[in-house]
């Protein structure tokens, strides 16, 4: 719990927050509260309704840009702590109100598809339009995103881009940071900026990538500008080959790549999370997927020269159809998240994932040394029921590796988080940082994986370091996130 340094009470803020957005905006109830002090990090102990954080003073939920503004002039001017939030799908502990009275702003709200464009390909959404309708809205004109994380039904705009997120389609359309034309943020003491529209630029650095992953922890994101491409899934190509093992699939991916296709989807899973994804045809077997999209041509030519690489592969083709049929099913929406609570409930157990990214060449070597340290010294290794990996996001350099582990819970629920998913996790980070990768690829810092943030960025850290004192100078934007809490995180350094 990190004390508050605001000399307002908690009724205080609430009768100003009430002030600046009206009664109707700003939530008080008890239960809302505790729910909004954490994130899906803690999403055993919340099942158990376990709430040990700081409860925050307010939902705040802004209507518009200048509802943003108003409020963070308010929470500079009073040193408060504001989380920003839209889809609340957040893993890493980047929703947790870890700083006594601290202001959830919600930008729900702001639910807006502001603007279409079909010539200059682009579609301009608030902060708190849910991917899932927005390329709902988009289909229906023969326009998508090309964003397609698992978390699509539920995660929104501002979230997406504050985190940096990546989807299914990855490997043809990128992150969200190759998406992103331009952007309005709201900064701490209430400037909005508008980061324009253009193509591309020189005129300096590329400032879209202040706020792009900042969680929060510099700026609201209140409207943002994406890319559109012409939707046409009748060309879709679906292949699938079970192989030896994670490292020979992977192998397999890599080809593709430097090859020079660009598949939407290429993806490979260990024989022990295939076994999960696919218990239906992985037969023991490590599994690659791949999809090949775009116009008929390219689609088809992808396919052909997929094939032709896996044809020097040791592998048994697997059915296209089961392949199709997998994909329509694994996104997650309200009705998974229900379940996975029950089942968590029922059963006392419960998965994880921690998601690293690491070249080409170390990719064999993260996975067996992963793998043998929770093996070997985990202390409750016993109780793990699965674990495994899978690549499922592919650069010209080298890939993710999405670490998947679950596990029967032997524990007091509010223990969890410490006996099992933290030392887990740390492994993980830890053997992605010292094969020189990254310790974090998609989900973003949080604030669990700041013990590590130093490590991660080596002596970049001072530019990182650098725009929070430039663009937090007092402090108040989602404290703990990113940046460890005790790196001076408390107002403007010295
Ligand atoms: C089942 C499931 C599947 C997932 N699959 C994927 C996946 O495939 N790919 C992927 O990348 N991620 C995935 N995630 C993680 C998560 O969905 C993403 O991080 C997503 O981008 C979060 O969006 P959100 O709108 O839910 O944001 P929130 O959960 O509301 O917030 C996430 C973070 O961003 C900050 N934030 C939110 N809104 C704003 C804003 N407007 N301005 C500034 N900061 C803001 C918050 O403070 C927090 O730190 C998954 C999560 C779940 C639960």
């Amino acid at each position: 719990m990190v004390a508050s340094r605001s000399a307002l009470s908690r009724e205080e803020i609430v009768t100003r927050l009430q002030d600046i957005l009206g009664s109707d905006q700003v939530e008080t109830d008890a239960q809302a509260l505790r729910e909004a002090s954490v994130d899906r990090f803690k999403k055993y102990t919340s099942a158990h309704g376990i709430f040990d954080g700081p409860i925050p003073t307010a939902i705040a939920y802004a209507r518009s840009t200048a509802d943003v503004a108003a409020i963070l002039a308010f929470a500079q001017e009073n040193l408060i702590n504001i989380v920003p939030r839209t889809g609340r799908t957040a893993t890493e502990g980047g929703l947790e109100t870890i700083v006594e009275d601290s202001i959830v702003l919600d930008g729900s709200r702001m639910d807006a598809i502001l603007e279409i464009d079909p010539v200059d390909m682009m579609v301009t959404a608030q902060c708190g339009v849910p991917l899932q309708v927005l390329e709902d809205t988009l289909r229906a004109q023969g326009l998508t995103t090309g964003h397609s994380p698992q978390s699509k039904p539920l995660a929104q705009m501002g979230g997406l881009v504050a985190t940096r997120s990546i989807g299914q389609f990855s490997t043809l359309y990128g992150g969200i940071e190759d998406m992103v034309v331009g952007l309005e943020a709201v900064l701490p003491g209430g400037e909005v900026v508008r980061v324009k529209n253009v193509p591309r630029r020189a005129a300096g650095p590329d400032i879209r990538h202040i706020v792009i992953g900042n969680e929060g922890a510099l700026c609201m994101i209140t409207e943002v500008t994406v890319k559109v491409f012409r939707y046409q899934p009748e060309n879709n190509r679906f292949l699938g080959y079970l192989v030896d093992s994670l490292p020979a699939g992977v192998a397999g991916l890599r080809q593709i790549i430097v090859a020079g296709y660009r598949p939407s989807v290429a993806r490979a899973y260990s024989e022990e999370d295939a076994a999960q994804h696919f218990s239906h045809f992985a037969d023991g077997r490590a599994v690659v997927v791949v999809v090949a999209e775009g116009p008929r041509g390219i689609a088809d030519a992808t396919a052909a020269g997929v094939e032709e690489i896996f044809a020097d592969i040791p592998h048994e083709p697997v059915d296209p159809a089961l392949v199709e049929a997998w994909f329509e099913n694994l996104n997650w929406g309200q009705d998974k998240i229900d379940a996975e609570k029950r089942e968590m409930l029922e059963k006392a157990h419960l998965g994880y994932t921690t998601e690293v990214s690491i070249d080409w060449s170390g990719v064999e070597q993260l996975f067996d040394s992963v793998m043998r340290r929770a093996r070997t010294e985990f202390p409750r290794a016993a109780d793990l029921t699965m674990l495994g990996a899978h690549s499922s996001h592919s650069y010209q350099t080298g890939t993710n590796l999405y670490f998947v582990y679950d596990y029967d819970i032997a524990c007091e629920p509010r223990e969890e988080i410490t006996e099992y998913h933290q030392p887990l996790n740390a492994i993980v980070v830890e053997e992605a940082l010292r094969l020189g990768g990254s310790m974090v690829h998609h989900h973003g810092i949080g604030k669990y994986r700041t013990p590590w943030t130093h490590e991660e960025h080596g002596s970049a850290y001072s530019l990182l370091r650098t725009l929070k004192d430039g663009l937090d100078p007092h402090g108040i934007m989602n404290r703990g996130t990113i940046y460890p809490l005790d790196d001076g995180d408390t107002g403007p350094r010295t």
